[in-house]
């Protein structure tokens, strides 16, 4: 499978009378950890259901190469705690696997012992291990992660992004990941898309924590292991949707090439590396 994996170009999904976001290029090859980051309802699962053709775009196109196989691990999932389910049920609900990819996939995401667990008792980090250990088992050429590391502690975060790194690496697949955490990205994403309603701002997150805060807030990690990415809005968000600029004017929606921005191609949103 040579190529990209999924290509958006131009795509945007329309809903209740306004774009939920709009005007989205995004690529993803195989062995590519790509990012998407915004603050909360910016249209990060929307643009990944769209790469998973959960949802048509009305503009603009997606495409996937032939024979796509998919893994998915949604923010939320739709189960009934109540009735008791073990690890190894559960890794099973979506897709008949062999007792041995079981163990090979809880072994994997360091969850083997958690085999016999009941799900609804795991702790955040543990169910996510989990949920990784579901999603790998199927060998996806994609990855679509979305929001891996809620309720997981710092140290939980970092060890669950090397988790990540190293099933792309084993497996080779691309990976989609999705973060509502604007400021930590890790390193070894190659790509980081920022959305807000639009792609504000995308780039390579090259640079490194290096101060001794960044140290000790992590703990005592290889520098390459964060990174922070930055940028700064030059416009606002109304909640209909539309966007107000700098200059007060107010369009439905922005363009790199609008005449409201001057800092092409990054749609005037600074992208800064910082090199605390
Ligand atoms: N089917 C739908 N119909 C109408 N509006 C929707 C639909 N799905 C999502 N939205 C709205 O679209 C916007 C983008 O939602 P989306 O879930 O893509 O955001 P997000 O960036 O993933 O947010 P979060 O970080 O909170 O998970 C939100 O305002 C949401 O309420």
């Amino acid at each position: 499978m040579s190529g990209p994996l999924v290509t958006l170009k131009g795509a945007g999904v329309y809903r209740d009378k306004r774009w939920l976001v709009r005007g989205v290029d995004l690529e993803v090859a195989r062995g590519e950890i790509v990012t998407m980051i915004g603050p909360n309802g910016s249209g990060k699962s929307t643009t990944a259901k769209m790469a998973l053709s959960i949802i048509k775009p009305d503009e603009g196109t997606v495409q996937r190469s032939d024979n796509l196989k998919v893994s998915y691990v949604p923010q939320k999932l739709s189960i009934d705690w109540t009735m008791p389910l073990d690890v190894r049920r559960f890794m099973n609900l979506t897709s008949k696997l062999t007792a041995g990819q079981i163990d090979d996939a809880l072994t994997a995401t360091g969850a083997a012992h958690l085999k016999k667990a009941e799900v609804r008792s795991l702790s955040g980090g543990e169910f996510q291990r989990v949920m990784l250990a579901r999603a790998m088992a199927r060998r996806p050429d994609l990855l679509v992660l979305d929001e891996p590391v809620q309720g997981v502690d710092f140290a939980g975060e970092i060890s669950i992004y090397d988790l990540i790194k190293t099933i792309r690496d084993d497996l080779g697949c691309g990976i989609l990941l999705i973060s509502h955490d604007l400021h930590i990205v890790m390193a070894a994403t190659d790509k980081v898309i920022c959305l807000n309603g639009h792609v504000c701002c995308q780039g390579t997150p090259t640079s490194v924590a290096k101060s001794e805060a960044y140290k000790n807030l992590f703990g005592p990690r290889n520098d390459s292991t964060l990174a922070v990415y930055q940028h700064r809005h030059d416009h606002d968000h109304l909640p209909d949707g539309r966007v107000r600029h700098a200059d007060g004017t107010v369009t439905d929606h922005c363009h790199s090439d609008d005449g409201h921005h001057d800092d092409k191609p990054s749609h005037n949103h600074l992208n800064e590396q910082n090199h605390a």
